[in-house]
């Protein structure tokens, strides 16, 4: 199994990394426009193996695609993060250029890649590869729903003051401040819907906690997070690789599910080798589709401006 990953910046690596310690992958290719910085990142963790105990070969490139020839799956971080006060929305003018270059080389050379989309604003991005490539709609997927959710059950288990292994959530939605959907009316800890233990104003705080965990963080660091989204990515590529069959919620292109069309967005998906093998169509309430609807609207608003 080959995996390319685009964008050997820091989420590239640290997915790289996860992919090389979770060690189901024969070979992960780093690509980068930075010359050497693919390569000195891929030579770097590979002097980990021994340390982690991986065989993952990974190798760098300062942007010859040939070198990702044949792989199975792609991951698309190749962009500029947001500063502290931006939203993921004003980095469409650049990034949506690099990522129309990017996914035209990789499927030249890979033509049945399966392509994981990170770089923002990711499903406006997720959108865009559809549009740029013609590829099937189960080959393109949008990594935003399984990082929210992580999130969303790291501010649980804070209010509940249990391990997140405890708890069970989701976010649907766009991968955006105001467009994510966390489901607390069907968050659990361990089956037992977690409406028993917090009151409603806690459990909105961490709603709304979970929907600006990126910006949190980017104020914190600068920059954008980076061990998170590489882990999710890493269990996104994973459960491809593996043919695992696992629900993830993902940037899929809806085709009247969710009463939506022509659009990417967050909605759980079954990956595995084939990529988004179903969507998968949950009963909301009112409220909840109220809240996907509006989110969808924001989406749309900005796949406008590409
Ligand atoms: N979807 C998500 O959940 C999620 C999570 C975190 C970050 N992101 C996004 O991922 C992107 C990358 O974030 P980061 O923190 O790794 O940034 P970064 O600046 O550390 O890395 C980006 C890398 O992309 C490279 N690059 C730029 N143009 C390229 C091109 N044409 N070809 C190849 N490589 C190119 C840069 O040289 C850089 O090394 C950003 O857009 C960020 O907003 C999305
Ligand atoms: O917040 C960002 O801009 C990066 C990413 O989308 C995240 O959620 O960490």
């Amino acid at each position: 199994m080959k995996v390319t990953i685009v964008g050997a910046g820091a989420v590239g690596a640290s997915c790289a990394e996860y992919i090389a310690i979770k060690d189901f992958a024969s070979e992960v290719v780093l690509l980068d426009i930075k010359e050497g910085v693919a390569e000195g990142k891929a030579m770097d963790l590979m002097q980990t193996a021994s340390l982690n105990g991986f065989d993952t070969r990974i190798t760098g490139s300062t942007s010859d695609y040939s070198k990702t020839a044949g792989s199975h799956i792609a991951v698309v971080t190749s962009g500029i993060p947001r500063k502290p006060g931006m939203t993921r929305e004003e980095l469409i003018g650049i990034n949506a250029g690099i990522v129309k270059d990017v996914v035209s080389n990789l499927i030249r050379h890979s033509p049945e890649v399966i392509v994981i989309v990170v770089s923002n604003p990711m499903d406006t991005m997720t959108y865009l590869t559809h549009k740029a490539t013609g590829l099937p709609k189960n080959r393109i997927i949008g990594m935003g729903g399984a990082l929210d959710s992580a999130r969303f059950k790291y501010r649980l288990s804070e209010a509940l003051a249990c391990p997140a292994s405890d708890v069970d959530g989701m976010v649907i939605g766009g991968h955006s401040d105001t467009g994510m959907v966390p489901l607390t009316r069907l968050a659990a800890r361990n089956s037992v819907p977690v409406t028993e233990f917090l009151s409603e104003e806690r459990l909105k705080q961490v709603a709304e906690d979970t929907k600006v965990g990126g910006a949190t963080l980017t104020k914190l660091l600068g920059t954008s997070a980076w061990y998170a989204p590489g882990a999710a990515v890493s269990a996104l590529v994973q459960a491809i690789a593996c043919d695992q069959k696992k629900m993830f919620p993902c940037s899929a292109l809806l085709d009247g599910e969710y009463g939506l069309n022509d659009i990417c967005i967050g909605v759980p998906v079954i990956l595995g080798k084939n990529g988004i093998e179903k969507i998968v169509e949950i009963g909301l309430d009112d409220a909840e589709k109220a809240k996907l609807q509006e989110s969808a609207e924001g989406v749309k608003k900005v796949n406008a401006l590409l």
